[in-house]
């Protein structure tokens, strides 16, 4: 009876409210390009359960994405959330990028940019949108970076540096413009772990990754104001779903108690 009353309510209600100001009590503040900006949770919505309401019969799956510059600490976050039922994790299929039958497009835009960004980044493409179209199979998905990210920090970053033939940037905008026209990505709250370049660059040196060994401060730097631009400014792009900001600096303990003390905020970005 209650249920049916809540079913009701929701079917007439709801969709008279912007989705994700109603059922969460979650505070966005409206900004002036088309993303919203998560600033908090009020106090009373930390005791909701973070399973979702059904519609038509279906568990409603939420997607959270973990943005953040290179070596940021996201791989980490995830592995702490993956210990957590019902949530699936996903990470960035980089061992894919190291060897894709045989050759290591990673390396090879490492060493020569001009000459295999596109190559690297097309195959970043395909395996990323490859990741948001697989089937869930938990009620919760986190998944390492998105086919936006791609796009809006890493392939407009090659061109912006003057490292990727115009050409290329027209025939990558094109392919992602029809992606996200044609298909449908999920998102319904982005976390971004928030570093300085200059820690991302200590634990960059400290991960060791062969192909990256190569990666100046310069490189993280732009990375990172492109991020900024993107995530905190809204100065450049379409952010496709709410923002919530963890500071990304701390030692691994702080951090922890961090992911924890922001476990409800992320886990109900689908009401
Ligand atoms: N809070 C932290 N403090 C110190 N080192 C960290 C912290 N978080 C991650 N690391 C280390 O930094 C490196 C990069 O972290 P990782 O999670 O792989 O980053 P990303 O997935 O964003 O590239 C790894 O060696 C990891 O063990
Ligand atoms: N679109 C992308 C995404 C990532 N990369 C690079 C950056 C790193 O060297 C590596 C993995 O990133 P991490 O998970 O460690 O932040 O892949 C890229 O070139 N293009």
């Amino acid at each position: 009876m209650v249920v049916n009353l809540l079913k009701g309510f929701c079917r007439a209600v709801l969709p008279l409210y912007p989705r994700k100001a109603l059922s969460t009590n979650v505070l966005v503040r409206r900004t002036p390009s088309l993303g919203k900006h998560l600033i908090g949770l009020s106090r009373s919505s930390t005791s909701v359960n973070h399973r979702k309401l059904v519609r038509n019969g279906e568990e409603k799956k939420s997607v959270i994405w973990i943005e953040g510059n290179i070596a940021s600490g996201k791989t980490t976050c995830l592995e702490y959330f993956s210990k957590t039922s019902d949530i699936e994790v996903l990470t960035e299929p980089v061992s894919k990028w190291r060897n894709v039958q045989g050759c290591n497009p990673l390396g090879l835009m490492y060493q020569d940019p001009s000459r295999w960004g596109l190559t690297h980044q097309t195959y970043v493409q395909l395996t990323m949108l490859d990741r948001h179209v697989l089937p869930t199979a938990s009620p919760i998905r986190m998944m390492e970076r998105s086919i936006y990210s791609a796009k809006y920090i890493f392939v407009e970053n090659l061109y912006k540096s003057g490292k990727m033939p115009e050409v290329d940037f027209a025939v990558l905008s094109e392919w992602f413009e029809w992606i996200i026209k044609n298909i449908a990505i999920p998102v319904d709250l982005i976390v971004y772990l928030q570093t300085s370049p200059q820690t991302c660059y200590k634990r960059l040196k400290q991960r060791c990754r062969e192909e990256e060994k190569v990666i100046p401060l310069e490189y993280l730097e732009s990375i990172h104001n492109l991020y900024e631009d993107w995530l905190i400014h809204h100065k450049s792009f379409e952010v496709p779903a709410p923002v919530l900001v963890i500071p990304a600096d701390h030692d691994l303990k702080k951090m922890l108690h961090q992911y924890e003390e922001n476990r409800e905020k992320i886990l109900m970005a689908h009401c």
